[in-house]
């Protein structure tokens, strides 16, 4: 088996032992030791087919003596594909995790949602044929190729949500009480259209990696732990900034991750972000850094604050998800293939990485109360002071038993505020594009969007992707 890349975070936060003292499958829960039973936990990852099923279940294995589990089930509409990495699963678990009492992958929505704790959501809607439309259409026109940013995302997120949200119905129809831990991209329109279709639900969680894995690279240079820095940040999904990384003693490092990007870049260490592509979308991250005064952005700005040199660096036929197909989809697969071949994961390359980490850390501050600090896309209502209160940021939470508590962000500079007032209208709009089956919204959205703005431009890359996404999207009129 490859490295474990699991941080300290992880083990830190899970050496609390969980306890429960519930009974059935409804969470009761103390973070003191020994009053009461163990409850283990019955959890479903719908999207089980997913490229990150694997890693994310190597996490759990390495996290066992932490995570309580009674049950794992995975879910997924691609029959053959989930089989696949149900097989490996079973193979994974019995050799692994053999405390791990049922193991199930269906096609059922009842067998999954049905009793569970937790439920994690990573569907690719239209899978990866359809970002590679996604990303090669916008192109065509001269406009950013992007599965979650630009029109990529709109088509991405006109395609999710009504799955998204009859998958959301189904789990409450059977499991009222399931946090529900989702980070299905397009992540920002599936927030926003999540708070108007479920306004009261507490348990559903919306969370990106992102964040975690720049900190990952800023740590680096910083020669630290991510587990001895604690972010500010604000923004959108995908959509955000850094403001301040305390250390230990409470020491703001960021200002020297701002010198080091001066003439020096930071870049990704992860297994995952190998490729050349991560590798030069963190080159930008200098260069953005460079380019403007305060706050470090999110990775993903490049897209919206530099769209022609992105178009400029594009291969218009062949995108990221041209590279994922035929890398991480490949490599996951064939390993999976020789894993179920072979009957054993020893020896075998696969690896786990900060994703999962993040899930299981988080999943850990929920069960044991530990109101440890996560970012995560809330309600505004007052937390970044000049922005709308009903918009979805991203910003510092407190995950506990309870949910998620924003913390308050306070009032943001104009540059960062104008930034953001319009990509949440193009959010909004989105959303609205799909509730409405309104032609209108929709090119009213693709206009604001930053990686557009131009309207014939506009109108021709949505008429492309009304054709594309015929057996996909609502009907616009
Ligand atoms: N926010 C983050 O930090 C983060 C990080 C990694 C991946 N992701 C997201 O996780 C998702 C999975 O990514 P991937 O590259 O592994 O894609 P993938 O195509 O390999 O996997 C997605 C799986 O979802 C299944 N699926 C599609 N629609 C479904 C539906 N309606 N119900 C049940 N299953 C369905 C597919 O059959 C497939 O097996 C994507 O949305 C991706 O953007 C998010
Ligand atoms: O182009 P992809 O499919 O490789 O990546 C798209 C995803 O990119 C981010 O996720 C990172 C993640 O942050 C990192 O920890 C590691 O697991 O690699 C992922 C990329 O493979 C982004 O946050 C996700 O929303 C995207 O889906
Ligand atoms: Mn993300």
């Amino acid at each position: 088996m490859g490295n474990v890349t699991t941080s300290h975070e992880t083990a830190q936060s899970l050496a609390k032992v969980l306890y429960g003292t519930g009974s059935g499958h409804m969470m009761s829960v103390t973070t003191a030791k020994g009053d009461g039973l163990m409850k283990k936990l019955d959890i479903t990852i719908v999207g089980g087919g997913s490229t990150y099923t694997p890693a994310l279940l190597k996490t759990i294995c390495d996290y066992q003596d932490q995570l309580p589990i009674r049950s794992l089930t995975l879910y997924d509409i691609d029959e053959e594909r989930q089989a696949k990495v149900g097989r490996f699963a079973e193979i994974l678990f019995k050799e692994k995790y053999p405390e791990v009492e049922e193991i199930h992958y269906t096609t059922d929505e009842e067998k999954a949602f049905a009793n569970k704790d937790f439920v994690l959501m990573q569907i690719r809607s239209g899978g990866l044929k359809m970002r590679v439309d996604d990303e090669q259409i916008p192109l065509k026109h001269g406009a950013v190729g992007q599965e979650t940013c630009g029109p990529g995302g709109f088509a991405y997120g006109m395609r999710t949500l009504q799955q998204f949200i009859d998958i959301v119905k189904g789990i409450r129809h059977f499991s009222p009480d399931a946090w529900i831990i989702n980070y299905s991209n397009p992540a920002a329109i599936v927030a926003e259209a999540t708070k108007r279709e479920f306004p009261d639900d507490k348990r559903l969680i919306n969370i990106c990696d992102m964040p975690i894995a720049i900190m990952d690279a800023f740590s680096s240079v910083l020669d630290k732990d991510r587990s001895q820095l604690s972010p500010r940040y604000f923004g959108l999904n995908h959509f955000g900034w850094f403001t301040a990384l305390y250390d230990e003693t409470g020491k703001d490092r960021l200002p020297e991750i701002h010198s080091f990007l001066k003439d020096k870049e930071i870049l990704p260490s992860e297994e995952a972000m190998l490729d050349e592509s991560w590798q030069d979308t963190f080159k930008q991250l200098a260069q953005m850094t460079r380019d403007f005064d305060g706050y470090i952005p999110n990775t993903y700005l490049q897209y919206y604050l530099y769209p022609a040199q992105m178009v400029e660096k594009s291969n218009p036929t062949y995108t990221r998800a041209n590279e994922v197909i035929n890398g991480r989809e490949k490599n996951v697969f064939s390993m999976l293939d020789d894993v179920n071949e072979r009957q054993t994961v020893e020896g075998s390359s696969l690896v786990s990485g900060v994703h999962g980490d993040y899930i299981i850390d988080l999943m850990a501050s929920i069960i044991n109360n530990e109101s440890e600090m996560f970012l995560v896309m809330v309600e505004n209502k007052g937390a970044i002071e000049n922005l709308p209160s009903d918009a979805m940021v991203e910003v510092p939470c407190l995950v506990n038993a309870n949910g998620v508590e924003p913390l308050r962000v306070g009032p943001i500079p104009t540059f960062y505020k104008g930034l953001l007032e319009n990509q949440l209208a193009y959010e909004k709009l989105t959303v609205d594009a799909y509730y409405n089956n309104s032609y209108d919204d929709a090119l009213k959205a693709l206009v604001l969007n930053r990686t557009v703005v131009d309207t014939p431009k506009a109108k021709a890359i949505l008429n492309d992707l009304i054709e594309a996404n015929k057996d996909h999207w609502p009907k616009l009129d």
